[in-house]
Order: C-alpha cells, then structure tokens, then sequence
C-alpha cells in the first residue's frame, strides 16, 4: 500500500450516521485539506479515522504500522496542569528536531499559563514533531495570530516527504496556501 491513509465510502457518525460517503486518500507527502459548511461532520470524519467516532459503511485502510497524531479542535485542557511545555514535547516525542522558533519561549511556561493561542501552536507542534507518519489537524490556525499562522504554514510547507497530513480548515487563505490537493463535503 503506497498510501499512508485511503478512505473508501466512509459513513461516520455516533448514534446515527452524520457524514458521508466519503472517500479520499493521503499520499506521503501530501498535505489534504477538507472543507465543508458547519456541522456537516468534518472532525466526525478525522475521528473515525481514529475510531473515535463510529464507521457505519466503507473501509479505512491505514498503512500497515502506521503511526497517526491528531490535533483536536477543541483541545482537553486540565487546570490546573502544572507540566512545563518542554514536558509535553518530551511526552509526545517531539522535544528534538528543528523547533519552531516560536516555541522556544513556551518550553519553560506551564501549561495551563499559555494563552489559546501559544497552547494551539504547541499542541500542534507536538503532533507534527512526534514520529507519527499521518497527522490530523483539526481547524489548526484557530486561536493562532499572522505569526503562528505563517509559522504554520512554514512547517506544513517543508513536511518530511515521507509524512502526510489531512487537516480541516475554514480559512480558505490558509488551505490554498499549504494543501497540496482539497476534498470538499457537501450534505
Ligand atoms: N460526540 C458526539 N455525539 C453526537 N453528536 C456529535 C458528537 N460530536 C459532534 N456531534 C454532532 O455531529 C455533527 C457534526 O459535527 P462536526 O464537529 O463533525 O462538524 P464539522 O463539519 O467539523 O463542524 P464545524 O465546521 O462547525 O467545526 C454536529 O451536529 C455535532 O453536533
């Protein structure tokens, strides 16, 4: 299987169906935007992936031994949370590498300190600097200023080849400037 992810007539939902059927893929390399009004169930579809949300019919083929991250749109933040920023790269495996500038600040802050914004950039980083080859972002630049947001676009840019990411996005700016290819849902 050449794809890290290939979605095939999904239908996902939780008591009952909500979106689909959807089918896509993600190539390594790739970086799939997926757009659709609200409520029509685009973080449904990037939690069935991780079976956190129910699949009613098709087939999810993940690459064998594949590794996936996923950045929630609304992140559990426990309070208080006293772990230091550099704890949480260091607990998802993305303490190393070439950190975003931006970051460096935030590695010696607690946690439950940062603002909506310096927590967003951090949880994303800790998904895209960690091992996982597949990286779900869902609505990534929320909370994030120009700064983050080209900081974003800066690392979504130089993506390991070997890596891909579907994300979810309402800034069509944004979306254009980093997916390689968009998957539009309609009801
Ligand atoms: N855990 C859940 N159990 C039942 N219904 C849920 C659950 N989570 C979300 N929903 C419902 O699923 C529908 C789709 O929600 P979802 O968040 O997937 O949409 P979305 O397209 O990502 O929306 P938005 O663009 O506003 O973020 C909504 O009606 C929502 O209320």
């Amino acid at each position: 299987m050449d794809a890290l992810l290939e979605l095939d007539g999904i239908v996902a939902g939780y008591d009952a169906p909500i979106i689909g059927p959807v089918s896509l893929r993600v190539q390594p390399g790739e970086v799939v935007g997926i757009q659709g009004p609200n409520g029509i169930g685009k973080s449904t579809l990037l939690r069935a992936v991780t079976r956190a949300a129910r699949v009613f019919a098709g087939e999810i083929r993940r690459r064998p031994g594949l590794r996936v991250a996923h950045q929630r749109q609304r992140p559990v933040r426990l309070s208080p949370m006293p772990m230091l920023g550099r704890e949480l790269l260091r607990l998802t495996g993305a303490e190393g590498g070439s950190l975003p500038p931006l970051l460096t600040p935030l590695l010696d802050r607690r946690l439950d300190r940062l603002s909506g914004g310096q927590m967003q950039f951090l949880q994303i980083w800790a998904c895209l600097g960690g091992a996982a080859e597949l990286v779900l972002l869902d609505e990534p630049t929320n909370n994030l200023d120009p700064r983050g947001t080209a900081a974003l676009v800066e690392v979504l840019r130089t993506l390991d080849r070997r890596r891909g990411v579907l994300l979810v996005s309402h800034e069509a700016d944004f979306v254009q400037r980093v997916c390689t290819r968009v998957v539009e849902v309609a009801a």
